[in-house]
């Protein structure tokens, strides 16, 4: 569905080179919902432009549903449906008309609009809402309505550029409830950004993770959390002299990917921790040690981020999990 080889483009900003995006390599087959996650000025944007032709590439080759971007970018634009950032705000048409004006636009006949219309009314839970005034639409509403437009056309696949950012965490399970729902319903392909990580975590079945304009990561997000993150047990005991001590005793038994000291806390990341923290504590046990409290903790996503580029994405000028764009 998505192909690319070193997919790269920059820009000149007063003299000097941005790039924007460097060499990235993606492959994405039918069916897949991929989210694409990084921090503000990855590079996310700029390559899902370049994947849906609005923006040339300097270099690298990009096919997405069998078209190259740069060759036929008619053929691509025909089989794709593109969501970007923000709506198209003050539309006078009611709903249904908007929908029927979209797929006219790319060339359905009459017939095909009104039936692909109501089809798509049902389906996103628009029908009670055919005849009102888009700009009357609340938030949530418009961006169904945005799903179903880029839908008009039976596209293979859909891109959704950052599809729920802005919107409050009922909103946005709703949101998702209906991109799964057109998933199942049109077995759509969808790549999507988002600077959710909670979001790109759950629903996501496949994570590519971007920074400075390179793709980091890319897998499932268990998969990238046991083999990147690892879990995280935290102990606490009487002092920060035993907490050194402490340390010290998860060097020797755990093989930990790292060990962290912060006052009386020891932090330390394994893999399969509930099989560690048993072990561990009996031999703060046999040296003498006693841990006050105790608890493992699943990594996250952003766990995963921080193991690979020392930074938190929320750090790097992300949005908080529940809150809106940073
Ligand atoms: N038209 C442009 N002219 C100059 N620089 C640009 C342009 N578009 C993007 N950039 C730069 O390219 C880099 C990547 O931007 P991009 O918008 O792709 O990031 P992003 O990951 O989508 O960020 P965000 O999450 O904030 O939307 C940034 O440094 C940005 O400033």
């Amino acid at each position: 569905m998505i192909h690319t080889k070193g997919l790269t483009r920059t820009f000149r900003v007063k003299g000097e080179t941005v790039e924007a995006v460097r060499g990235v390599d993606i492959d994405v087959e039918r069916g897949e919902l991929v989210a694409f996650l990084g921090p503000n000025g990855a590079g996310k944007s700029t390559s899902l432009r370049m994947l849906t032709t609005l923006l040339p590439p300097t270099s690298g080759t990009a096919t997405v549903v069998g078209r190259d971007v740069v060759a036929d970018p008619a053929g691509v634009r025909r089989r794709i449906g593109y969501i970007g950032q923000g709506n198209g705000a003050g539309h006078s048409q009611r709903v249904r008309d908007e929908l029927i004006c979209q797929g006219r636009s790319y060339g359905m006949d009459r017939t095909a609009c009104h039936a692909r219309a109501d089809e798509l009314l049902d389906s996103l839970d628009l029908r009670s809402l055919a005849k009102r005034t888009v700009s009357n639409l609340s938030g949530g509403q418009r961006r169904r309505l945005d799903i179903a437009l880029g839908l008009m056309h039976h596209p293979e696949l859909l891109f959704l550029d950052e599809p729920s950012t802005g919107m409050d965490p009922q909103n946005r399970a709703n949101l998702w409830e209906h991109i799964q729902q057109v998933r199942e319903n049109y077995g759509t392909t969808i790549f999507l950004t988002t600077h959710y990580l909670e979001e790109a975590d759950t629903m996501a079945e496949r994570v590519m993770v971007i920074d400075h304009g390179r793709v980091i990561a890319d897998d499932t997000s268990a998969r990238l959390k046991d083999d990147l993150a690892g879990d995280l047990i935290t102990i606490t005991v009487q002092d920060g002299e035993e907490a050194a001590q402490a340390a010290q005793t998860a060097e020797r038994i755990a093989s930990p990917h790292d060990v962290t000291v912060e006052g009386t806390a020891v932090r330390l990341r394994v893999t399969r921790g509930e099989a560690v923290l048993p072990e561990y504590l009996r031999a703060l046990d046999a040296g003498g040690l006693k841990a006050l409290t105790a608890e493992v903790r699943r990594p996250t996503l952003d766990d995963v981020f921080l193991a690979l580029t020392g930074r938190s994405l929320r750090e790097s000028g992300t949005a908080e999990q529940d809150g809106g764009k940073a």
